[in-house]
């Protein structure tokens, strides 16, 4: 056999991956409009809201770390002031023992000072262990809890990924927000306390100081700001590439991926994301190394004038020996806190740009919490009502659904049939109330789902979705998610055996117990239409007053298929059910069957009703029978 020429010629190189921007009304970088002074005078609030987040978590953790950062000023005062006490018989005249002896009760107290400082470090560690494990997982799970919990309606709105990503850095940053912020204060206590003595002994040192440690400080700053600069540009492109690593490397698409070529793609894709997310940091590091040497630069110039007005104080006499050799020691303390208070000072700050992130996510996810009112509804659900409900989706200009009006009554199983895009899935959400009409209303029992608690509406919904989860549970929780009945299994065999899975459930390594995730140790894994088969079983076994099935059984076999609408057919006097179908002949066991076209209904009746009409149900039938 001879090979083709196609398989001879080079492979066409992939296409690069598209250019996505952070866009949409959050594209504007919330730095581009703050100046350098608002955002240093916004430090004291970043560190009021970090104080008061960790108050939330432990009261005596904090407490704990107020009393270090205040023995920390307290000790380095009396450090200070013991060492000038001390150096004056240490450099004064007279016998090496005399002058040893004069020093010896200051030396002690300078011992005693530091090991309090070392004790108070300590101390202060564990108050923050103790904060911030804790602090973490309160954000954390805030966080998951706030995109839990939005109207379903958000998730469609302009960027809200992307906003979710930002503020994921928030929470990653919550690691070493109170170390930072602890830190930060315990310099500034040092700074003040150490600079007071300092200023003491002679009034210009200060200043001159505060020269020295400035240039570090704005530069710390500025590079903070180039850094989130860098991340906000790369936001998008970040998420992308999460997103890629996620569908190329889960097993679940293997297949696809392998059988489909794709591998080389995707690996192109992420490689190239990433080489864009590099290239952005790469073009701000001349930005970063300008703003080092130069804040180093002004720095050393500062620092090397106040050691020559010191040197030049002692020499001139101005000062004593002993005044000098303390001031040496005063302004080596200084310098490490200010150095200190500028590092942590970058780094709160840094902290609260992600900060702010994290907490516009959080502000925007509670204006867009439903927010629907306190009416409730609850079994048994006699009548559904749709009066003209229009919903389109953002972004959109067609209408998904328009003016649809519609009534369900409790035993009746309706059909939904259309084509692809019709509007049909949109319908569901709406009936179950996922989604809120943009006009007319949907009425559960007369009771307008607008102004109802929606957990109550779920309460009585059961729900197989076109693309269902495959949840990583084992086989019981893929039933009873959701509905926590009983500890006896016998309602989960109820449903397993509705579906048709009886035989495969007990075939399974540990039955029931068995863990159905492949990628996990000790899991099973499940064929595609048993899968759907469980996602039936799991809305059975709710025995809710609305079933509501979008392609039950697209992935299942004749024999399955069959089962499944016995059964609906023979629990639906107690309920009102919807099928989503395109498989026509399954309308058969609706009582009712409504056509969408492009959102709007434009046919409805029976079976027979439908097929003698000549409209679009019989055109699409005889189409799935002409093979
Ligand atoms: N989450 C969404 N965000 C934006 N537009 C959406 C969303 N879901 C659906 N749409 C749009 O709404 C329209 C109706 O979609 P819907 O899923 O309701 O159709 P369908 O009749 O169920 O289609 P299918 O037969 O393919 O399942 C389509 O134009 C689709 O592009």
């Amino acid at each position: 056999m001879t090979s083709t020429t196609a398989h001879d010629a080079p492979p066409v190189p992939p296409p690069p991956p598209a250019e996505i921007t952070y866009s949409g009304q959050y594209s504007v970088n919330p730095l581009g409009q703050v100046s350098f002074r608002a955002l240093c005078a916004g430090l004291p609030a970043v560190l009021r809201r970090i104080a008061a987040m960790a108050w939330r978590i432990d009261h005596r953790a904090v407490l704990l770390l107020l009393a270090c950062q205040l023995i920390t000023g307290v000790s380095a005062a009396v450090l200070l002031a013991a060492t000038a006490r001390a150096m004056r018989p240490v450099l004064g005249a007279g016998a090496v023992s005399d002058r040893l002896h004069e020093a010896l009760p200051a030396l002690i107290v300078v011992a005693a000072a530091s090991a309090v400082t070392r004790a108070t470090v300590a101390v202060a560690a564990y108050a923050e262990r103790r904060i911030t494990p804790r602090l973490t997982t309160a954000t954390d799970s805030a966080l998951v809890e706030a995109v839990c919990r939005v109207e379903a309606a958000a998730y469609a709105a302009d960027g809200f990924s992307d906003r979710q990503e930002a503020a994921e850095m928030g929470v990653t940053r919550t690691h070493v927000m109170v170390m930072d912020a602890q830190r930060f204060m315990s310099a500034l206590i040092k700074l003040i306390t150490a600079g007071g003595v300092l200023s003491v002994l002679n009034p210009l040192m200060l200043p001159l100081l505060l020269l020295a440690v400035a240039p570090a400080g704005i530069g710390a700053i500025l590079t903070a700001r180039v850094d989130y600069e860098i991340h906000y540009a790369n936001i998008a492109d970040r998420n992308v590439r999460g997103m890629t690593r996620w569908w190329a490397t889960a097993p679940k698409y293997g297949d696809e991926v392998r059988a489909n070529g794709m591998t080389d793609y995707l690996l192109h894709w992420y490689r190239a994301l990433s080489e864009r997310v590099d290239q952005r940091s790469l073009t701000a590091a001349p930005r970063t190394l300008r703003i080092a040497l130069l804040s180093s630069l002004a720095s050393g110039t500062f620092l090397a004038a106040t050691w020559g007005m010191l040197a030049w104080l002692a020499v001139t006499g101005r000062i004593t020996p002993a005044i000098a050799a303390t001031a040496v020691v005063a302004v080596q303390t200084t310098l490490a806190a200010l150095s200190q208070v500028v590092i942590n000072g970058a780094a709160v700050f840094h902290t609260s740009l992600y900060l702010s992130d994290m907490q516009a996510f959080f502000d925007a996810a509670a204006r867009q919490a439903p927010k629907r009112g306190p009416l409730t509804v609850g079994p048994p659900v006699e009548e559904i009502r749709l009066d003209e409900v229009t919903y389109r989706y953002p972004g959109k200009d067609k209408p998904a659904v328009d003016g649809v009006s519609l009534t369900l009554r409790r035993g009746q199983i309706l059909a939904i049939v259309g084509l692809n895009g019709s509007g049909k899935s949109t319908l569901t959400r709406l009936i179950t109330g996922i989604y809120l009409p943009d006009k007319g209303r949907v009425t559960w029992n007369g009771t307008d789902l607008a102004h109802t608690d929606p957990a109550t509406v779920w309460n009585c919904t059961g729900l197989v979705p076109q693309i269902f989860a495959q949840w990583p549970l084992r086989a019981r929780e893929n039933v009873t998610l959701g509905q926590p009945r009983s500890h006896d299994d016998r309602e989960v065999w109820d449903a397993v055996d509705a579906v048709g899975m009886r035989e495969a459930v007990e075939d399974l390594p540990a039955g029931l117990d068995t863990l159905l995730a492949r990628e996990i140790f000790g899991g099973a894994e499940l064929s595609g239409g048993q899968w759907q088969r469980l996602a039936c079983s799991r809305a059975l076994y709710r025995r809710p007053p609305l079933l509501i099935l979008d392609e039950p059984t697209s992935q299942m076999d004749p024999r399955g298929e069959h089962g499944i609408f016995e059964k609906i057919k023979a629990i639906s006097a107690d309920r009102i059910t919807i099928v989503v179908t395109h498989r026509l002949e399954n309308t058969k066991i609706a009582d009712h069957i409504i056509v969408m076209e492009q959102g709007r209904l434009t046919e409805q009746g029976t079976y027979d009703d439908l097929i003698h009409a000549g409209g679009t149900f019989a055109g699409l039938l005889r189409l799935s029978r002409d093979r």
